[in-house]
């Protein structure tokens, strides 16, 4: 890629050792050093700067350099003294960029001029000992926090040893416009810092302190700041800076790796054709569950009543596909193999998803281009990438016949209810929602809902829709910090994350539950109270709530159009199917979230 990367230590949990560690092995080349990192380091700045060199690492810039410009005597001179000590740091550490950041302090002054002057003491300073400056615009500096006014203040300085830095998230976050970009020559911009983050009704520092994520999972308009920084042809590192509470707790390796491939993402926004196009994502081809054999005959009972018909099974291995309309499902009861280890740790649950795309050629380019691990050979079916918590994401053509080594057994229902997948709910761990964001925003060019909270009677869960712009591919993933809810019973008896629902789509809802009903599916009761508020809500006949109720179906309007939905009782404890039918409706019935989650509730209850 174009730029060179770099990742501030203050991104990452642990000791600094681990820090770094995880920063080389994630494929970064550079390292801002975070001053605080040092105390965690059992050892004296040389040993730091010499591992940072053994790791193949470049040590970008120490920072950050406080509340330095436009002070009064006598803290003008202290602060020239504390920066002599900064240059001494680092010397011994082998690096000659200081980030100085917007003073903050109530005694500092105002005046551009004046801290010019400061600027243009302190960068001889460093000239004199090799090093230089970049001065950074801090969104709540006490004076200057706009970069444009950070840049004035180099301008007139006028010394070589000073220079900028941008910082996405300052800019951004106050909406400030990015057309002074171009205009600063690229080598007084001496860094580039890089953040994402979502948009909060809240004030700056703690929104940055706290809420800044990486690029491609965020809301800023980091698409324009990368355009601005192309026409300014800035050409030095891209460094991510990125204060987030979640991830300071989370495994350094894997921050790192998600952090690296947000850069190679980044770039992909201003140079597209630099690198492999996402894949076009077409929809799911199936849906493998892995069984014992005791609930392999549950599951496929459940499945007959659903209208699937099996209509293939392996010659020699406990593998069936069911399907129904383009709805295909693999139920693989192997005492073996992966899905067999996988069925051990879980239990019945699904622990892999086929995911069609237009190319295969071009999936697996981009997925290597994000280094996205690639299962390939003949240990696999077909190639998959890692999905959640170690199921698998196939991927395959529409056409692919890859269950040509399966034997017929009988034809699909010729008159199928169920016509295809319309959607598949996962549940995972809280800090999990921004890394499948990015990968899938990424890796495979999905489209990203914002972040919304649905109501659960034991707490909220956090929930994002994942897409591609056809909506023949959607994917709801939840998460909840709090261990009472669903979707945290699910996490702890699944033993980690998983699919949770699959959505089936029927044209027609009361036809096809009446169907399921006959069949003796159990739907999931709905309260009464339910019905009664829906009659009031949007005002509808009583025959048709009636027949709404008499169904157990949840039903949700908006301006274009309508929503049905229904849902068996839950499988294995955890897992159900939902039935759906929209006319015009592109939603997932938010507004029924909690209803049916009260529901499950109760049922859970009545069977503990
Ligand atoms: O929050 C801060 O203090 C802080 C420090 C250094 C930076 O580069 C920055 O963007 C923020
Ligand atoms: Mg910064």
């Amino acid at each position: 890629m174009g730029y060179r990367t770099s990742i501030a230590t203050v991104s990452l949990s642990g000791d600094l050792r681990s820090k770094l560690r995880a920063i080389a092995q994630a494929g970064f080349e550079g390292v801002e050093l975070f001053e605080q990192d040092l105390l965690t380091f059992d050892g004296p700045p040389q040993a730091v700067g010499a591992f940072i060199r053994e790791l193949g690492l470049k040590l970008v810039a120490l920072q950050p350099f406080r509340d330095f410009e436009g002070l009064p005597e006598p803290e003008r001179s202290r602060a020239f003294e504390r920066a002599e000590r900064k240059f001494d740091l680092m010397e011994a550490l082998g690096t000659e960029l200081l980030l100085v950041c917007s003073n903050v302090s109530p005694k500092a002054l105002p005046g551009l001029e004046r801290a010019a002057e400061d600027l243009y003491e302190l960068g001889e300073r460093a000239r004199r000992r090799g090093m230089r400056i970049g001065f950074e615009a801090l969104a709540w500096g006490r004076h200057i926090h706009d970069y444009r006014d950070a840049w004035e203040v180099v301008r007139r300085a006028d010394h070589p040893a000073v220079g900028t830095i941008l910082d996405s998230f300052h800019i951004l976050a106050q909406g400030l416009p990015l057309s002074a970009i171009p205009r600063i020559p690229p080598e007084k911009i001496f860094l580039v810092q890089v953040a994402d983050a979502p948009r909060l009704e809240m004030g700056l520092l703690p929104w940055s302190r706290h809420f800044r994520n990486l690029p491609g999972q965020g809301q800023l308009p980091l698409q324009d700041f990368m355009q601005a920084l192309a026409e300014a042809r800035y050409q030095g590192f891209l460094s991510l800076e990125i204060f987030n509470d979640q991830f300071r707790s989370a495994p350094p390796l894997e921050v790192a790796q998600d952090a690296h491939r947000s850069l190679i993402y980044l770039q992909g926004l201003a140079q597209p054709q630099s690198q492999p196009p996402p894949p076009r994502c077409l929809g799911v081809g199936f849906v493998e569950f892995a069984a014992g054999e005791g609930e392999a005959a549950l599951l496929e009972d459940l499945l007959a009543r659903l209208g699937f018909a099996c209509t293939h099974r392996h010659p020699t291995r406990q593998v069936r596909l069911w399907q129904q309309g383009e709805a295909r499902f693999v139920v693989n009861a192997e005492p073996e193999g992966f899905a067999h280890s996988y069925h051990l740790l879980h239990g019945t649950a699904v622990c892999a998803l086929g995911l069609e795309v237009a190319s295969l050629p071009q999936a697996l380019a981009r997925a290597r281009a994000y280094r996205a691990p690639i299962l390939e050979g003949p240990d696999w079916p077909l190639p998959a990438l890692q999905g959640l918590e170690g199921s698998l994401l196939y991927l395959l053509e529409p056409d692919t016949p890859w269950w040509a080594g399966l034997e017929p057994l009988s034809p699909p229902p010729a008159q199928p209810h169920l016509r295809r997948i319309d959607h598949i709910a996962q549940v995972m761990p809280p800090a999990k929602l921004l890394s499948w964001r990015l990968f899938y925003r990424s890796v495979l060019g999905l489209e990203a809902s914002d972040l919304t909270e649905i109501p659960d009677p034991k707490g909220l869960i956090e929930s994002q829709v994942v897409q591609n712009p056809e909506g023949t591919l959607r994917l709801v993933q939840n998460a909840s910090q709090h261990t009472e809810t669903l979707a945290s019973r699910f996490l702890s008896a699944y033993y980690g994350g998983g699919v949770q629902h699959i959505a089936l789509e029927t044209p027609d809802i009361f036809a096809a539950l009446a169907a399921l009903e006959e069949a003796g599916v159990e739907l999931l009761p709905i309260p009464e109270t339910y019905y009664l508020d829906l009659e009031a809500r949007y005002g509808l006949a009583p025959d048709f709530v009636q027949t709404l109720k008499r169904h157990q179906i949840l039903y949700e309007q908006s301006e274009e159009g309508e929503f049905f939905q229904a849902y068996t009782q839950t499988f294995a404890d955890l897992f159900f199917f939902e039935i759906v039918e929209r006319r015009n409706y592109q939603g997932f019935g938010a507004s029924n979230a909690s209803v049916r989650i009260a529901a499950q509730m109760r049922r859970l209850a009545q069977s503990a």
